[in-house]
């Protein structure tokens, strides 16, 4: 169990963290969602004790994760697949870190074959491909079997098979009780992975939830339309209050419902070549959430 208390975090005049309180269980997997900037490796590195907090308090298991001699065996992270020594093999790079964490040298074999590595052990990490250090990444989390665990952007540089592997691996650690806590800027990699959401949005809490009921806000629906008389039909449509874009002959308009939309067209003798409604997606659900709160929004403001 992770237990985040009031965090804020500045650097200098940067607020990137404020006052954030959450609580991430055992038993499931935790989805740590937010913008690029928003705060999440920030948050992470608070729980490992890696930076200090401006003020709040983070415990894991209870105490605060410094407070721990041998982390490995409490809490594994990966935070930076690239923050790794290139000159070395992963078999030497894992025993280092099994060795200063007292852990049997056996467990470096174990999850070089766990992550699918055994083959290149003795290889140089140098020339390793991302998603091999990702790999990597994660062994060095399993090594110490921790009952808590947390990954910063695991799903970046992995190929399709690449993230079902991870998928089914996380699924597997939080049904053996673990805590499983995992980051990503992305809706659309968490919601095949977490059972729960902690969204955030410059460094402030937008919500803490399941993912099913993270689901329900999607609920906004907007109805898609083809007709050769698209602008007559968007002009009637504006002026009945409701919101209208144009692409071609396809509307796609948020307010009024199919059914209204049919009756208008045929009153005015309209043509409708299509007329379909479709409810807003998980991806959107998290933009229009986080809309306000985006550090860096995309686009050049003119
Ligand atoms: N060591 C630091 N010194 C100064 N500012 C920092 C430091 N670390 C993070 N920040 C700032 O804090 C804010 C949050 O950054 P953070 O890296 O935690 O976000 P993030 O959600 O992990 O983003 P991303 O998805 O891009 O990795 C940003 O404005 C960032 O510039």
């Amino acid at each position: 169990m992770i237990q985040v208390n009031g965090l804020t975090k500045r650097y200098g005049g940067t607020t990137a963290v404020k006052d954030l309180t959450f609580t991430v269980r055992p038993g499931q997997v935790t989805g740590f969602l937010g913008p690029n900037g928003s705060g999440k490796s920030t948050t992470l590195r608070v729980i490992l004790g890696l930076h200090q907090p401006t003020s709040g308090t983070v415990t894991v298991a209870g105490r605060p994760f410094r407070d721990r001699p041998r982390g490995l065996r409490h809490v594994g992270s990966l935070l930076d697949a690239h923050d790794v020594h290139g000159g070395r093999s992963a078999a030497a790079q894992l025993s280092a870190l099994a060795r200063s964490n007292r852990i049997p040298r056996r467990r470096v074999d174990e999850v070089l074959r766990e992550v699918g590595l055994a083959e290149v052990a003795e290889r140089r990490i140098g020339g390793f491909s991302l998603g091999m250090k990702q790999r990597l990444g994660i062994a060095s989390a399993l090594l110490g079997d921790p009952p808590v665990l947390l990954f910063d952007e695991p799903l970046n540089g992995l190929d399709p098979e690449g993230v079902k592997w991870v998928r089914e691996l996380f699924e597997r650690l939080a049904a053996e009780g673990r805590t499983v806590f995992v980051s990503s800027h992305l809706m659309s990699e968490m919601e095949h992975t977490a059972d729960q959401l902690i969204v955030i949005g410059r460094g402030e809490l937008v919500a803490a939830e399941s993912l099913a009921e993270f689901s329900a806000r999607g609920t906004r629906q907007s109805v898609t339309v083809t007709t050769p008389a698209a602008t007559a039909l968007k002009e009637l449509l504006t002026a009945e209050g409701a919101a209208v874009r144009l692409k071609g002959e396809r509307l796609t308009v948020t307010g009024p419902t199919a059914v209204r939309i049919g009756d208008i067209a045929r009153r005015h003798g309209l043509p409708l070549h299509e007329l379909s409604t479709r409810s807003a997606s998980l991806e959107e659900a998290f933009m229009e959430l986080t809309a306000d709160r985006v550090q860096y929004p995309g686009g050049d403001p003119r």
